[in-house]
């Protein structure tokens, strides 16, 4: 405060002195007038004497007074964003997260323009490349007043905080994020968003809470900062599929409304496989049964343990295949291969999975997490954006395909959820009279 003359008053105290010498002004006039006018014209006098006193007052306030309280509020906030400035220098120092390249020489050119001034440093040699982008990022400042470049940072580390607690509230370890997801873990580090389906005692069956969720996770991942995004089981399971008690919460309008219902949450829940945008890679940490498997073929790389297995009982179930399946396990396995696994339920192994081109790669039980994260952080370090686009490339070629095998597949189960085969294979589960 001390170093800053108090402004706030000075229009005040401008209004009152300029309008004590306008009043004696004014008076010396009228006091003419009285002695040499009569009483009527006095009268008039005093009238314009009253009127151009107020017109003085309003345009005097109008020009004096706005300017000067403009300049006390910039003064202020000057004041205000050089202590900003000093704390926004720190906050940068806390950030957990890289910014990223781009952010980061934005950082460097404010702070040297709000502390030097415009960039009068010689050009580095093109070879020079780091100093070389630093000083085009400076030099593009440009003579933007040290007192913008300050605020400029301010607020860019702001938005920049923002954005990345926004991100953290994903994190699963955290208080916040527990209360988050009820049937997954979420976390995001090193550039890898990992999902996980957390209802072990339950061999991660997939309740409707947890479709909710998945796709809620998935929407979140596709616009965070990561670079990736990985889907994985905790416990013993990767995921024993749909959660067949789903099909014991029959709505007013009866199984009809049930079946359609599920049909739709279903061809939603696969659409946001289909369009997800990032690098989608599964961890198959144990075995997949049904909807945990199909929906395989929608991803860009599956690495599995080799304790997992890969089961699709669509027929034990009276059921018919989803996930795309219809399609993508033809083009993965070819027809014969698929068939056997859609139609007639083969459980595949690890191993046979990965000879038929259903997984990448498999690993050992006792290294899987080991082997595959080291391999996951190295691909979450290549340029995202490289990722993101050539994983578009190849997948707009599929996209309606998939959209509308998707649709067909829903349809048809939609039916099949209703028949006497599907009711009598659930009832034997329920009951406990079948496991697959
Ligand atoms: C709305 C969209 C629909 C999308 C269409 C999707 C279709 C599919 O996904 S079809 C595939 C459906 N899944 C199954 O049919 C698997 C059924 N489960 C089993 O066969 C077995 O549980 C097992 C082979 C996965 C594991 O057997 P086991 O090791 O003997 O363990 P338990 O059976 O004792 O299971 C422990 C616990 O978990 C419950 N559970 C496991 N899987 C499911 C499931 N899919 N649905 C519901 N509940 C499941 C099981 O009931 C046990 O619970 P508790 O008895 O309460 O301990």
């Amino acid at each position: 405060m001390s170093d800053f003359p108090d402004l706030r008053y000075f229009p005040i105290w401008s209004c009152f002195c300029n309008l004590f010498l306008k009043l004696t002004h004014y008076l010396k006039i009228n006091l003419f007038h009285i002695l040499w006018k009569r009483t009527f014209r006095l009268s008039v006098d005093t009238l314009n004497f009253s009127f151009v006193f107020c017109l003085e007052f309003v345009i005097h306030l109008q020009v004096v007074s706005f300017p000067v309280v403009q300049l006390h509020m910039n003064r202020t906030a000057m004041r205000a964003s050089q202590k900003d400035f000093e704390n926004a220098v720190n906050q940068v120092k806390l950030l957990k997260k890289d910014p990223g390249n781009e952010v980061k020489l934005k950082l460097y050119a404010l702070y040297k323009q709000a502390t030097e001034g415009p960039c009068d440093m010689p050009k580095p040699g093109v070879f020079d490349l780091i100093n070389k982008a630093k000083w085009d990022a400076w030099n593009t400042l440009g003579t933007l007043p040290k007192e913008t470049a300050r605020q400029n940072y301010v607020d860019l580390v702001s938005s920049l905080s923002s954005s990345l607690e926004s991100s953290s509230q994903v994190e699963p370890g955290t208080d916040r994020k527990s209360t988050a997801y009820e049937t997954l873990m979420v976390t995001s580090e090193d550039g890898i968003t990992k999902i996980t389906l957390n209802r072990p005692a339950k061999k991660n069956a997939i309740n409707i809470e947890m479709y909710h969720e998945i796709m809620r996770a998935l929407k979140a991942a596709s616009k965070d900062d990561s670079s990736i995004t990985v889907l994985t089981g905790n416990g013993d399971y990767y995921s024993s599929g749909n959660d067949l008690t789903n099909f014991t919460d029959i709505p007013p309008g009866g199984v009809e409304e049930k079946a359609k219902n599920s049909a739709i949450l279903l061809r939603e829940f696969v659409g946001c496989f289909i369009d997800f945008p990032k690098p989608l890679i599964a961890m198959v940490n144990g075995p997949a049964v049904g909807i945990s498997v199909t929906i395989l073929g929608l991803f860009d790389a599956v690495y599995a343990s080799d304790r997992a297995t890969f089961h699709t009982p669509f027929s034990h179930l009276g059921q018919s295949p989803e996930g795309c399946s219809s399609y993508t396990f033809l083009k993965i396995m070819g027809p014969a291969k698929a068939t056997e696994m859609l139609v007639f339920g083969k459980k595949l192994t690890a191993g046979e999975a990965c000879a038929q081109g259903l997984v990448t790669e498999v690993f050992p039980d006792s290294t899987f997490q080991k082997e595959v994260w080291t391999r996951l952080k190295a691909f979450a370090k290549l340029p995202p954006n490289a990722m993101r686009i050539s994983k578009e490339v190849i997948r707009n070629r599929e996209k309606e395909k998939l959209h509308a095998v998707n649709a067909e597949e829903c349809s048809v189960l939609q039916e099949r959820w209703l028949s006497d085969e599907c009711m009598n294979a659930v009832v034997n589960f329920l009951s406990r009279k079948s496991n697959l």
